[in-house]
């Protein structure tokens, strides 16, 4: 059990020892306890201060402390925008869940990059991936190239940071900053979910707008863990993601030995279902942008880098209406996964809890056949969507998948046909 402190981005001050925290100042002629004072920045040191985001960490030793990283050959799928081996794809794609590993396999080692936007080496832009992992991670992890939203759908996630503990279940999700060291548990012996590596600006809150000051994901919701360390002199391998490459080393103490910590760059946890959940009460199906937990902005207001979406239980209610949603062409390209339940605009299966969609920029996609029989025939009494949790990453950049996606025996070959023999509309004679 971990102990959180709430809220989204606050300025938090805790420490695991008394005492361990300079008060008054960051770096002190000589910190508490000989600790070394660290600060590590999720924002350039000038963003403006309403964006400006980093902590001073208090450790038993520096970072800095380290052997030269070589390259590391494991985790082959985890891969980095940009994909251009390949043209990217116009068409609607969707795939199966991710199978189990057969052999013992590590978070790390069990990340499978589906496809990515922008360019790292440009800061803008994501990676996408799923993992499925049966083991225990026994090294630490970080990215260099992005934060880490993970979606776990199945089983559930200890995920070990050095800010602290994370308790992560499907329904919830986790973010960890650019940089933050972390090793990934498995409670259940086994989990499969989602992430979005987000190489562009810091994922935030949405604004509201007049929906007023509340509503949507409330910031309060928002969970950060109090500071934790281990005093561990043995061996541990350190792996990060840099500019797409992977590489390693070995410390001979656990990374994880921040005694102290302050600052409002941390990883969080958030439960979905706490989403307030905003929808019409009168007629047509609002665009998903209500739906949205977090957004990764791009230089453009309003056309995101990212907004992280989803489709929780809810109501629905209007009137006159064709409730699931519409057949659209969207400027923005549409990753989607499934955490538990089912999606409203596929009655017709195929897109099953641990699968994925992907509908990119421009290209027509909607309900399938038997939603729209059902739904445009429905009685229109009020209904609730229950049980279901989907989600989509949606981005203002064609998603480009990689070479396992493509050739993937997940990839299902015939979802073109989940369109196909809508009758022609009949005009009067
Ligand atoms: O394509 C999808 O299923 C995602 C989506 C949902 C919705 O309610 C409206 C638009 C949209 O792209
Ligand atoms: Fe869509």
């Amino acid at each position: 059990m971990t102990d959180y402190l709430p809220g989204f981005g606050n300025h938090v001050s805790t420490e695991a020892v008394p005492g361990a925290l300079p008060i008054g100042r960051n770096s002190p002629q000589r910190p508490p306890h000989g600790l070394y004072a660290e600060q590590l920045s999720g924002t350039a040191f000038t963003a403006p201060r309403a964006e400006n985001r980093r902590s001073w960490l208090y450790r038993l030793r520096p970072t800095a402390q380290h052997p030269a990283f070589t390259r590391y050959d494991g985790a082959p799928l985890f891969k980095t925008a940009p994909f251009d081996a390949a043209p990217p794809s116009p068409n609607r794609l969707r795939w199966d869940p991710l199978p189990m590993p057969t052999e013992p396999t590590d978070w790390l080692d069990g990340l499978v990059t589906t496809g990515g936007t922008g360019n790292v080496a440009e800061q803008s832009g994501v990676g996408i991936h799923g993992y499925a992992a049966n083991a225990d991670m026994e090294r630490a992890f970080f990215s260099a190239d992005g934060e880490l939203l993970i979606v776990p759908q199945h089983g559930r996630l200890q995920i070990d940071t050095e800010l602290g503990r994370l308790d992560v279940a499907p329904l919830q999700i986790a973010l960890i900053p650019r940089g933050v060291r972390f090793r990934v548990a498995l409670p259940d012996g086994e989990a499969r979910g989602y992430v979005l590596e987000n190489y562009g600006a810091l994922l935030r809150l949405p604004d509201l707008g007049p929906i007023g000051a509340n509503g949507l994901a409330n910031p309060r919701d928002f969970e950060t863990p109090v500071a934790w360390f281990e005093d561990v002199d043995a061996p541990t391998q350190i792996v990060q993601k840099f500019q797409g490459g992977l590489w390693q080393t070995s410390l001979d103490h656990s990374p994880f030995d921040v005694v102290a910590w302050h600052g409002n760059l941390a990883p969080c946890r958030y439960d979905l279902t706490r989403f307030n959940t905003i929808n019409t009460v009168s007629f047509d199906h609002p665009d998903p942008s209500i739906f949205t937990v977090l957004t990764s902005p791009s230089d453009t207001p309003g056309t995101a880098n990212c907004d992280f979406v989803i489709f929780p239980p809810r109501w629905m209610v209007a009137e006159d209406t064709f409730r699931p949603p519409w057949f659209h062409r969207n400027v923005m390209s549409e990753f989607m996964g499934l955490i538990a339940g089912a999606y409203d605009a596929k009655e017709g299966g195929g897109f099953v809890p641990g699968g994925a969609s992907l509908h990119n920029q421009m290209n027509g996609h909607g309900p399938d056949q038997a939603t729209y029989d059902k739904a445009s025939t429905a009685e229109l009494k009020p209904v609730k969507i229950d049980g279901t949790m989907a989600f989509m990453f949606e981005t203002r950049h064609v998603v480009r998948t990689t070479e396992w996606a493509n050739s993937s025996p997940t990839m299902q070959l015939d979802y073109d046909d989940v369109w196909t023999g809508f009758p022609k509309a009949q005009l009067p004679k």
